[in-house]
């Protein structure tokens, strides 16, 4: 194989409007992921699938990544790491391993999404390399470039029509009640010099997906796009959504959001989380995160995110209970038991668990969890940390009920 070609599984093939053949490729041995995570793989990483000429396809079967793409990590999967990350993860390793129906039906939607339908996004000031397949409605699902506003979340085939509908539309901002502004910028903050203020300023807008449908709809296939496996389109009734925007003086714009039921069953704090691509890595994420622990506090629950968690949500999962329990210990100087950090962090027992294990800090003896560390160690792992991008949550200007308790 020549420098800078990978092995690459053809998935499908076309022909373009020249009669070249064009092939949809998968590079089974690489992933997108940033930098190798203990425990953490991509079952399989189908966000560099790609459409290539022929030209570019060696008959051995390998492809050459378009440039700037390449994937920056090769992390084959042993069968045991596979297993070890679908255990944690709650992901059925093999389909062959489902019962049948279920075993017939993840066939059905493996076949049907095995080709993303839309390449490439314009939402607001960004275009944006899609992912995944979505179920976008015909004939906007078979646009490889589709114009979504980014007030109304409406779609659209040309930009002129987006132009049309932005230039008509009074909406600056989601249809739902800010619950959350962030503070204005400490004159005092390190690196403010005077002058305009430049880091963005945040709202977060509560949006009920009964009072919001089409919103929130359109917020979902907009989801799909950068999610492999959530398959919440058209019943968002029992969800509320809460979007994360960045504010400027033309309106509130969209970097991210997570979902929640209304009530669920299971105990789940956050259903589907999702930081759009060109503000990833900057720790929305994590505020994302955070913001979803905020909301359990006040309903005096534990909670924790529905299952499957994607690679990157595992990573991002991983980061955020790290750094929330090794900070919680610091503030109560390492003398706590398992049941202070959940009630501390509203973080579910058995996710405050498998984190102080990863971090080999607990203990099994006596039929319990103990927890064994000490100030100094703490300190020690939080320094290996120090760089992570966080923006704080100020809890006092959260203006949020239950919803329970606004229904009663
Ligand atoms: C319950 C569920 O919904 S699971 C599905 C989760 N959602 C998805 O997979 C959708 C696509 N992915 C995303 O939207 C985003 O990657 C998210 C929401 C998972 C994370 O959002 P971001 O804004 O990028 O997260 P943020 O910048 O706060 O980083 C969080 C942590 O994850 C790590 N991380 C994020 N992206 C990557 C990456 N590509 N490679 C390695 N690490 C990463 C960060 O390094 C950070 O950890 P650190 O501070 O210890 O370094």
């Amino acid at each position: 194989m020549a420098l800078n070609e990978y092995p690459a599984e053809i998935v499908e093939k076309k022909r373009d409007k020249n009669g070249t053949w064009l092939y949809y490729v998968h590079y089974p041995e690489y992933t997108s992921l940033k930098a190798a995570v203990p425990n953490v793989f991509p079952a399989v990483d189908k966000r560099l699938d790609e459409w290539v000429p022929g030209a570019r396809v060696s008959a051995l079967g390998a492809a050459r990544p378009r440039a700037g793409r390449a994937a920056e990590a090769s992390q084959k999967m042993t069968r045991r790491l596979k297993r070890q990350y679908a255990e944690m993860n709650h992901v059925g390793a093999n389909v062959e391993e489902l019962p049948p129906l279920d075993r017939h039906a993840e066939r059905e939607h493996q076949e049907k999404t095995k080709v993303k339908n839309i390449q490439v996004i314009e939402f607001g000031k960004y275009e944006m390399d899609t992912w995944y397949y979505s179920p976008y409605p015909e004939p906007h699902a078979s646009c490889e470039r589709l114009y979504i506003c980014e007030y109304t979340l409406k779609y659209f085939r040309k930009k002129k029509t987006l132009l049309r509908h932005l230039a008509k539309t009074k909406a600056r901002q989601p249809p739902g009640d800010e619950i959350y502004r962030s503070p204005p910028p400490h004159l005092d903050a390190p690196g403010y010099t005077g002058g305009a203020v430049t880091s963005p300023q945040l709202s977060m807008f509560e949006v009920d997906g009964k009072k919001a449908k089409v919103y929130c709809q359109n917020l979902c296939l907009l989801s799909k796009l950068f999610l492999d496996h959530k398959t919440l389109y058209y019943d968002v009734d029992p969800f509320l959504f809460y979007v994360l925007c960045e504010r400027d003086a033309r309106g509130c714009h969209v970097v991210g959001y997570f979902s929640k039921e209304k009530d669920s069953l299971e105990g789940n704090n956050l259903a589907c989380i999702l930081t759009l691509p060109a503000h990833q890595r900057k720790g929305y994420g994590r505020f994302l995160i955070a913001f979803s622990y905020e909301l359990s506090k006040k309903e005096g629950r534990l909670g924790s995110p529905e299952r499957p968690l994607s690679d990157l949500g595992a990573v991002s999962y991983r980061s955020y209970w790290m750094r929330e329990i090794l900070r919680t210990l610091r503030d109560h100087a390492a003398a706590m038991s398992i049941k202070d950090i959940c009630e501390a962090t509203a973080i579910k027992t058995e996710d405050v668990v498998k984190t102080l294990e990863s971090l080999s800090l607990i203990k099994y003896w006596k039929g319990d969890h103990i927890i064994s560390v000490t100030q100094k160690i703490v300190e020690e792992h939080l320094k290996t940390i120090a760089g992570q991008k966080n923006i704080e949550i100020d809890t006092d200007r959260l203006r949020w009920q239950p919803y329970k308790a606004r229904t009663v």
